[in-house]
């Protein structure tokens, strides 16, 4: 019967005649056609069988004075017309019809026919979305659960995170959620076991088609035979808002389910019902995780303190609807006992089935019209329907015409006693009239472990043998959506019985576990070029870089934890390769969560998120030497092992990641990280990664220096350079820097003066924008033994890193304003790793009336001491602008009263003595004459109130700015 049906139904959609009137009937505007009963059997006059008509059967009519409701035009326009392809006749549709779907699931919805909602969406609707279904409904399309394009479609899904697309093709949220209705309503139109603690749908008031698309069947052919083969009418009907069907066969049918609770949980006429479907709230008792609502509600009962309206509100998939159906079945439970509902009394059991007379659910509602909200109303507020309470569940009903909502408050305020209005929303963004007459009833997420509980559940139910970890994270990804985590399970078990892990892993776009820990062996063990490549191979399967980051972070997690059971034997590994790691192993695994949770911030606003990723991965290991390939030492110039200081990585992260990222960019765009174009010196990319960018190696500095000097077109510069000048440094990043060192001051002075075509000559070499730092060779460095970084002329040759003491040149302190000092006097040291201030008046005497600097770290009244020249030494951590430091300068002198010239000097001073200012932590110190001490005390409260210098501090003799960056 059901297999006619369908056939009738598709003969009907088919036939282009029965399409013409129905059109020339939308086209007279009758909005009343096809509510004759009669017409079913003169197609011409528009044969469909409408809501109307059979409640003319109904043993329970409607008042003769409305014989014919505009909202059932509106709902048979909306419906792909079964009821009047089982009668022969023609569709009664407008040409497009809108997704919103009317369904009752009262008497008054007569049971017989089934009305199919055109759940396609805006453009689709008609007879085209009819044909496809039911073309499909004998391919049974693709089997996924509509569900999954919902998931797919949400910020937060699976698929989302996971970059996969693995949609049904119902990308639209509007027709995936028009088609969650139906795939809920296709459990509905089965019954299964009621005695179970989960029992299934208690709505077998299917009445509309499933929205498929004709991308259905493309978007995952692997899942397309788990449930092919599936015919017949019966099994196309589906819809949580169903109209009744009295569709006596099927009655029969759902009713002996329903009574015998034999029929299969899994089928209903051989058509796959999602788990979330088959498993769906019966009883209150059936609702996970939602206590206090069920408590509440479950009392109204058992009170009979029943109110009129009541919002339900909260995320998708936590059982909102569910619940509202549940409520709507124990309010006219005949059970005298509590708990209701009883689920087993004929008033349940009819709800079950889907003839329940008391219930009539209108949603999803984004395009229904005015009138038919107002038809519905009123049709089931005037059928009588004794000692019952009526209830109305409008679901999705923020989607609602605002005009509706007047209509919706009038007929609320006028609505007879015993009925019952359930709205259903997201949210309560919904009009004040209908707010402040409501009981609002908050539906939270559930909690994981609820969700792993029931799908645990479940999954023994089906027989499915499935790893607690892979429910973990089924639930861990369902963001704490029950109907998501069930329709992701439901995907899994068509795969087979057996679901693991990486299964699941696999299936959601994520990377399987091994796979991650390879990758962070890799990362930790500094091994740059199999980790870039490795991660290429990753994401080239489609893995988002997010995810992928959010996964790495979440094993690290887990191995800190000490709950990752490592599974594949370590040896090929490094980092991982002892048994048990150490302490310091755990400290690296540490920050490297730390450095993974900082990129991710830059990976979220990021349109590169590859790069970030690829530059997050190589900060992993800060203590190791990244290794980078050379094609052969002639032509590349980034094959050197240069030290990679952690100090300087965490405090030059961010140019750090760009260089890196560089190299990554360099990756992908085929070469491998260092690889040097030989027809170029330019070396933009393919850096090594040290103390705050990019620095070339060795051999790479004596090619770009050997490009430089044939660059210099004056001779005597170029001699000058040669002989006494030396590349220290190149490094790129959001500052690209190179470091001359001099041998003497004499001869730095010299270079300062070539400064312009020092200058260009790099940049042409390098083809970008540089800044130039000179300085020279300070024996005060040596002696202080604090600056062991540094060897201007080191005996292997190699170049070292510069870490303070560099020379300054004004024009650089540009962009982020960093200034490097240079041309020290060595009247100034900074002794970065004792946290102590020294002082020296002589030097302060240099200096006029001020002096640099103090580390921030360095408490107020911080020791000064006079190191073994008698020196003062300060701490300079930071560098700051010069800029920067007039600024300041200047707003002491404006505040202070001192001479404009003031603050100039101080900035030439700091730059006449070689000292080096680094962010955050540059701090000006006024000599204290008694005078300006009072100035500065006084400055110093005055300034409390702005920002810019809220942190001066006097110290000692010294007063502290901070830099504000
Ligand atoms: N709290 C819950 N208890 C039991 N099952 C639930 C719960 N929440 C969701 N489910 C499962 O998910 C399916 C859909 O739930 P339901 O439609 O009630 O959620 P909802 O909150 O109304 O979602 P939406 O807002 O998207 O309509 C149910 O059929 C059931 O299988
Ligand atoms: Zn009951």
């Amino acid at each position: 019967m059901r297999d006619l049906l369908a056939l009738q139904r598709s003969r009907s959609l088919r036939d282009p005649s029965t399409r013409r009137s129905v059109d020339s009937a939308s086209n007279n505007n009758n909005s009343r056609v096809a509510a004759d009963p009669d017409a079913a059997d003169h197609p011409g006059r528009g044969a469909l069988k409408t809501l109307l008509d059979q409640l003319a059967e109904n043993p329970h009519p409607k008042p003769a004075r409305r014989p014919r409701r505009r909202f059932r035009r509106a709902a048979g326009s909306r419906r792909a017309a079964p009821a009047a392809a089982a009668s022969g006749g023609a569709l009664d549709r407008p040409a497009a019809a809108p997704r919103a779907s009317v369904n009752s699931s009262s008497q008054e919805a007569v049971c017989g026919n089934k009305y199919l909602f055109g759940a396609g969406g805006a453009d689709g609707g008609g007879d085209e979305l009819m044909r496809q279904q039911v073309s499909q409904e004998s391919r049974n399309v693709c089997g996924i659960p509509w569900n999954w394009s919902r998931i797919h479609h949400r910020g937060k899904s699976i698929l989302d995170m996971a970059g996969r697309s693995l949609s049904c093709g119902l990308s639209d949220p509007k027709s995936a959620s028009a088609a969650r209705r139906s795939e809920a309503a296709t459990s509905a139109a089965s019954c299964g076991n009621m005695n179970g603690s989960r029992s299934h749908p208690h709505f077998p008031v299917t009445a509309r088609l499933t929205s498929s698309t004709s991308s259905d069947s493309d978007s995952l052919p692997l899942l397309v035979d788990g449930v092919r083969g599936v015919g017949g009418i019966s099994s196309s009907f589906s819809g949580e808002l169903g109209i009744f069907s009295k569709s006596s066969d099927l009655d029969s049918d759902l009713a002996s389910e329903a009574r015998s609770g034999q029929k299969s949980r899994g089928s209903h006429g051989g058509r796959h019902r999602s788990l979330a479907q088959k498993y769906a709230p019966r009883t209150f008792k059936d609702v996970v995780g939602q206590s206090l609502v069920v408590q509440a509600l479950s009392n109204a009962i058992l009170r009979k303190k029943i109110g009129l309206v009541y919002v339900f509100y909260g995320p998708h998939g936590t059982g909102k609807t569910s619940c509202a159906r549940v409520f709507a079945k124990a309010l006219n439970c005949h059970s005298a006992e509590h708990p209701r509902p009883c689920d087993s009394c004929a008033s349940c059991i009819a709800h079950n089935l889907g003839k329940s007379r008391s219930l009539l659910e209108i949603g999803p509602v984004g395009n229904i019209d005015l009138d038919s909200i107002v038809d519905i109303l009123d049709n089931v507020m005037l059928s009588p329907v004794p000692s019952q309470h009526r209830v109305f569940i409008i679901d999705d009903c923020h989607t609602l015409p605002p005009d509706t909502w007047s209509v919706i408050s009038k007929v609320v305020e006028r609505a007879p006693r015993r009925v019952v209005f359930i709205l259903i929303s997201p949210n309560l963004d919904l009009p004040h009239i209908i707010m402040s007459r409501c009981q609002k009833f908050f539906f939270p997420k559930l909690k994981e472990c609820d969700i792993i509980n029931t799908l645990q559940w479940i999954s023994t139910s089906e027989g499915l043998d499935v790893d607690r970890d892979a429910l973990k994270l089924i639930a861990s990804r369902s963001d704490g959506s029950l109907r998501d985590a069930e329709m992701t399970l439901d995907q899994l078990s068509l795969l087979g019985q057996r679901i693991s892990m990486s299964l699941v892993q696999e299936l959601v776009g994520l990377v399987s576990d091994d796979k991650l820990v390879d990758l962070l062996d890799l990362a930790l063990s500094a091994d740059t070029v199999n980790t870039v490549k490795t991660l290429r191979d990753i994401t080239e399967t489609g893995v988002e870089p997010l995810a992928l980051m959010s996964q790495l972070a979440t094993i690290i997690t887990d191995i800190l934890a000490g709950t990752y059971a490592f599974s594949r034997e370590r040896v090929r590994r490094k980092f991982f390769k002892r048994p048990s790691l150490s302490k310091d192993d755990m400290e690296k695994l540490r920050q490297a969560l730390k450095t993974l949770s900082e990129a991710e911030k830059q990976l979220r606003v990021s349109n590169d998120k590859m790069t970030w990723l690829t530059a997050a991965l190589l900060q992993l290991a800060p203590d190791k030497q990244y290794m980078l390939p050379s094609s052969s030492p002639s032509t590349t110039l980034n094959q050197g092992l240069l030290a990679h200081s952690e100090g300087d990585a965490a405090r030059n992260s961010a140019m750090d990641n760009r260089n890196s990222a560089m190299e990554a960019s360099n990756y992908h765009a085929g070469r491998i990280p260092g690889e040097h174009t030989p027809d170029s010196h330019v070396l933009s990319t393919g850096a090594t990664r040290v103390n705050g960018g990019s620095r070339y190696s060795k051999t790479d500095s004596e090619m770009i220096w050997q490009a430089v000097l044939e660059n210099v077109h004056s001779d005597s510069l170029r001699k000058l350079l040669a002989r006494e000048g030396r590349l220290i440094s190149v490094s790129l990043g959001t500052a690209p820097t190179v470091q001359l060192l001099f041998s003497s001051r004499v001869n730095k002075s010299k270079a300062e003066k070539y400064r312009g075509q020092i200058l260009q000559a790099f940049e042409s070499v390098l083809s970008s924008a540089i800044i130039l730092e000179i300085r020279y060779e300070s024996k005060d460095d040596l002696a202080a033994g604090h600056a062991p970084v540094i060897s201007p002329y080191p005996e292997d040759g190699s170049n070292m890193v510069l870490r303070r003491s560099f020379t300054k040149h004004s024009s650089v302190s540009s962009g982020e304003g960093e200034i490097i000092e240079v041309g020290s006097q060595m009247d100034w040291r900074a002794t970065q790793d004792n946290g102590i201030v020294t002082s020296n008046d002589r030097q302060e005497g240099a200096w006029g009336e001020c002096l640099l600097s103090q580390h921030q770290e360095v408490p107020q009244g911080g020791k000064f001491l006079n190191n073994e020249y008698g020196r003062q030494k300060n701490i300079v951590r930071g560098k700051v602008s010069l800029a920067h430091v007039i600024n300041q300068a200047e707003a002491h002198s404006q505040q202070g009263g001192w001479s404009r010239h003031k603050p100039i000097s101080i900035a030439e001073k700091l730059e006449q003595d070689n000292l080096r200012l680094e962010p955050r932590s540059s701090l000006l110190c006024w000599k204290s004459s008694s005078t300006s001490r009072r100035k500065l005390s006084a400055l110093k409260i005055r300034t409390r109130r702005s920002r810019a210098l809220s942190r001066l501090a006097l110290c000692g003799r010294c007063i502290s700015v901070r830099s504000p960056r």
